[in-house]
């Protein structure tokens, strides 16, 4: 690796969460030149990143930085920090800010890497941390991208999007986050940018359950690219851009996940589509697959907005067990319904979607 830049020198930033992406966002953001302290739940993971360099659950065989540091003391982990990185599960978020308030410096910038929106009250993250901390939101960052942890943490090239609605803030974090092989580019949508980390998981999910059952490439075409589609109207009426959705943020994770064998929302599905149940599947997986948890909330304001999404509606009967997974596929939603055109994002309440809500009746995943 290259010396670090210097633009980062003395900066101190936090990262909560030790797992997988937790301690691979520090190890890039100490890469950029930052000083950086990530907070671990467990003692004993943070001790071994501080001591031995490692992190032998999350990421075996990769060595750490030396001006990497870890603490499981929030009050250590969060002082002087001004911008505090969020890797944790979409489901604990909440609960983890109010157990950190009290810590966080008063102009601290808040950034969530986290790819899942909160059951219960389908808010995306930046919604959790504005709702849980009361900040306005121009503190409140998300970064996400096509960035599977293992490959950077091995220092594979990638790109990210740092998103806030003060695109000052926005530069401040893709400074703090862009050195040798990680690049950072602004943009002020955070809704797009967010939720493309969102959708792409359930689109992975149907990769991963066509992949397992043994389709080839034009069914996982189809569902790519009419998965985008569904990503983009549904973002669309969140008030996200399109072209958010064409980026980095959008197509450019859609395509890492759901080409990636190490994409754990990709594997998920494919273990339900060779067989396995969704409890089964969920004992099998010892990281977070943030598809699984977000898939109900996201249909959820899906039909509230009254638009259909096709795909991830047979990704969640497909949970489930309400639909096998061989029945999965982009045709079969649209088989009884009136032909439109393909470049249409409207895909419509007709036909299929009332199909396939009725078939929903009686239980969610
Ligand atoms: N891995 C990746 O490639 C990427 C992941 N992301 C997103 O980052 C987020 C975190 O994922 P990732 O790091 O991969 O997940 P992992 O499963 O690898 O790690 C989860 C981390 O969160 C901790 N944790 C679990 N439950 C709680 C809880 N209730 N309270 C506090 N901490 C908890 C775990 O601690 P413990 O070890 O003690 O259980 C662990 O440190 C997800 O939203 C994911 O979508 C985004 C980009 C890339
Ligand atoms: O978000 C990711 C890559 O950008 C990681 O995807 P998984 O959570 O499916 O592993």
């Amino acid at each position: 690796m290259q010396a670090s830049p210097k633009r980062n020198r003395g900066r101190r930033v936090a990262v909560v969460g030790a797992g997988s992406w937790g301690t691979t966002f520090g190890k890039v953001l100490v890469d950029a030149g930052c000083e950086v302290t990530i907070l671990a739940r467990r003692p004993e993971a943070a001790q071994e990143i501080q001591v031995a360099k490692r992190n032998s659950q999350y990421l075996p065989g990769v060595n750490l930085p030396k001006r990497l540091r870890a603490t499981s003391d929030p009050a250590r982990a969060l002082e002087g920090a001004e911008q505090v990185f969020l890797a944790v599960p979409s489901q604990s978020l909440r609960e983890n800010l109010a157990e950190l308030e009290s810590y966080l410096e008063r102009e601290s910038l808040l950034v969530s890497l986290v790819k899942g929106v909160e059951r219960g009250t389908s808010m995306r993250m930046s919604e959790v941390i504005s709702d849980a901390l009361d900040l306005d939101p121009d503190r409140i960052g998300v970064v996400s991208g096509p960035n599977i942890a293992l490959e950077i943490a091995k220092e594979q090239p990638t790109g990210a999007v740092a998103s806030c609605v003060s695109l000052a803030a926005a530069q401040e974090i893709a400074t703090a986050c862009s050195g040798p092989y990680f690049r950072s580019y602004v943009n002020t949508d955070v809704v797009g940018t967010e939720l493309g980390g969102v959708l792409k998981n359930l689109i992975a999910l149907a990769i991963g359950i066509v992949d397992g059952v043994g389709y080839g490439e034009n069914t996982k075409a189809s569902i790519i690219t009419r998965g985008l589609a569904e990503m983009t109207e549904f973002a669309v009426t969140q008030g996200a851009s399109p072209t958010t959705l064409s980026g980095l943020a959008g197509l450019g994770d859609l395509i890492a996940t759901c080409q990636s064998p190490l994409s754990r929302n990709n594997t998920a599905g494919r273990l339900i589509g060779q067989g396995f149940s969704l409890e089964e599947t969920k004992q099998q997986m010892q990281q977070t697959a943030e598809g699984i948890t977000s898939v109900g909330p996201v249909l959820e304001l899906a039909r509230e907005r009254g638009i259909a999404m096709p795909i991830v509606q047979q990704v969640q009967m497909v949970l489930s067990g309400r639909m096998r997974p061989k029945e999965l596929g982009p045709h079969l939603a649209t088989e009884d319904d009136v032909p439109r055109a393909e470049l249409s994002l409207g895909i419509g309440k007709q036909g299929a979607w009332r199909r396939l809500l009725g078939r929903m009746k009686g239980g969610r995943a």
